[in-house]
């Protein structure tokens, strides 16, 4: 089973903060191929912009770009297209926005890469995010199936639109691999630290218990990133997960 290295979310508001962490966790692998993923979200893109792309990969990092696309499928496909043009490495989109949208991303994504003479990213689809527990999901549905069903299908359904993987919990991950293929990705946040407090997050795991449900990567922000020691943070943590 492939497992990659850990994924940091860098989520601060302004290019300084963002290039300190960077430079910090540039040297934090105990080899060259140890270097986490940077995940660059809606908080440092929209207020820095792609500039933190370019920065990030400067350094060397390999990088997680967090859109989460939700829109009618023609806007998805363009966008997603400019996404591709960028070259990194994982991308995500709204699995709830049904086959189409999912089908239109994935087009654009390889044709934005296409241009640009790049990779592709590997696509990846949100379920049902780590903040949510079974309460707020039915608050926002009128379906009655479980949190894990719900993920569950959106797995089936990315599956199916031939993307790469989901984002879900690692909770959820053995209800997943019963209806995917051998090699989709599962990419979990939500992971806390044993005695770390939970924040906003609702279905929570520890480093180590990600490995044993089988997580192919970890997403791991301010347990990182707000830890006086990010790098003694990021190695901790990398030894639970990895082994
Ligand atoms: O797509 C994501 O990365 C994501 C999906 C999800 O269901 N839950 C979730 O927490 N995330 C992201 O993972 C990171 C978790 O951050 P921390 O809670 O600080 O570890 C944040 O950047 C979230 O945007």
């Amino acid at each position: 089973m492939r497992r990659y290295e850990p994924i940091v979310a860098i989520d601060v508001a302004s290019e300084k903060e963002a290039l300190a962490l960077m430079d910090t966790l540039k040297d934090s692998g105990e080899a060259n191929h140890d270097m986490p993923i940077l995940k660059i979200g809606m908080e440092l893109y929209y207020g820095v912009g792609q500039e933190m792309v370019k920065q990030a990969k400067a350094r060397g990092f390999r990088i997680f770009l967090d859109l989460k696309l939700y829109d009618i499928p023609n806007t998805v496909r363009r966008a997603m297209a400019a996404i591709g043009r960028l070259g990194v490495d994982f991308t995500t989109i709204h699995a709830a926005g049904g086959s189409e949208m999912l089908k239109a991303g994935l087009e654009g994504l390889r044709q934005g890469a296409q241009e640009a003479h790049v990779e592709p990213a590997q696509l990846l689809a949100i379920t049902q995010l780590t903040s949510i527990d079974e309460q707020i999901l039915h608050e926002q549905q009128h379906v009655d199936l479980s949190l894990i069903e719900s993920v569950q299908n959106y797995a089936r359904l990315a599956d199916e639109c031939g993307l790469a993987g989901v984002v879900c919990s690692a909770q959820e991950i053995a209800a997943i691999r019963e209806v995917t293929r051998d090699d989709f990705l599962c990419v979990t946040p939500g992971i806390r630290p044993a005695h770390y407090q939970k924040d906003d997050q609702k279905r929570i795991v520890t480093p180590f218990q990600a490995h044993q449900l089988g997580s192919n990567a970890i997403v791991v922000g301010r347990p990182i990133t707000q830890s006086a020691d990010p790098v003694a943070a990021y190695q901790t943590i990398r030894r639970e997960f990895i082994g």
